[in-house]
């Protein structure tokens, strides 16, 4: 199935627009789990499987993010699998890993994520130029989320500069986007910040049937009808992440897993009045 279909089915199922970002902080599991004698790499795993058993209905999609598997050393890379192997079918999962270098490089990554792991989607760094996506784009049951309008602070040291045309450096990015859609097969997607919300506007009309990755709600701050209003003439699918504000939200509490269904509910319900108009 074409990664769009995908993607409109896994919304449609969960009647969803929530994204759960899977970023396991050790230092911030659950006192019940991170006070006990197994090593951090189980501690993780265990973590993991009780969100995914306790979000699944409230979501369309897990993004787990390279970096916190990575920090586990060499057993990161087996939790990182056993924990895409355990998400519930009919999910989208989108590897949080982005890559952007010289083809042979990209051309390797795209075998891994793609051909060993079988991940839907995967976000790519466009810095080196665009050539560079060009290994992952060759499937039309895959996606990209390529950075665009990112939601940190330091958006504004280069994506938010603007050009000698008059454009940013991100509206730019995104018209180059939707022309190379014309001769790719993947779908391109792009990653805009919840908290770039006012500048959102002028960047995904360039290519508005583009697949959007929104991090930035809860901990960073961003807000959901400020969001509501940027989107409101896109028609790519938006997936809405948030990480910590939902896998942290039961602190040590004893009841913990309940706290993270319920944070992640509530965030449903928060955006389903921009769920409402893609289902
Ligand atoms: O512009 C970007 C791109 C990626 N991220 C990633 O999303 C999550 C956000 O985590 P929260 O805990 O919900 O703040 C994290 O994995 C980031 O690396 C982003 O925040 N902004």
């Amino acid at each position: 199935m074409d990664y769009n279909d995908k993607l409109a089915e896994a919304v449609r199922q969960a009647d969803s627009t929530l994204c759960v970002g899977l970023d396991p902080n050790i230092d911030l599991l659950p006192a019940a789990i991170r006070n006990g004698q197994a090593s951090p790499p189980v501690k993780v795993r265990t973590f993991l499987k009780k969100v995914i058993d306790v979000t699944q209905e409230h979501c369309a999609a897990y993004k787990p993010n390279l970096g916190f598997f990575e920090a586990l050393g060499p057993d990161g890379w087996d939790v990182f699998q056993e924990i895409l192997a355990y998400l519930p079918p009919g999910k989208m999962v989108i590897a949080d890993a982005k890559r952007g270098d010289i083809s042979s490089t990209a051309e390797h990554y795209a075998k891994a994520f793609f051909e060993q792991l079988e991940v839907d989607a995967i976000t790519l760094n466009p810095l080196m130029g665009f050539e560079t996506l060009d290994p992952f784009l060759d499937n039309a049951s895959n996606g990209v989320y390529t950075l665009t309008l990112t939601s940190n602070p330091g958006a504004a040291d280069i994506l938010l500069k603007t050009l000698s045309s008059g454009e940013t450096v991100a509206t730019y990015i995104a018209r180059e986007l939707q022309h190379k859609q014309e001769s790719s097969a993947a779908a391109i997607g792009m990653v805009v910040g919840a908290t770039k919300a006012p500048d959102l506007q002028p960047v995904i009309s360039q290519f508005p049937a583009s697949p959007l990755l929104i991090p930035g709600v809860g901990k960073q701050g961003g807000s959901v009808s400020a969001l509501a209003e940027a989107l409101k003439n896109h028609h790519g699918i938006p997936l809405i992440n948030s990480s910590r504000s939902i896998l942290y939200a039961g602190g040590d509490s004893d009841d913990w897993e309940q706290e993270v269904r319920q944070s992640a509910k509530n965030l449903k319900e928060r955006i389903s009045p921009i769920t409402a108009t893609y289902v």
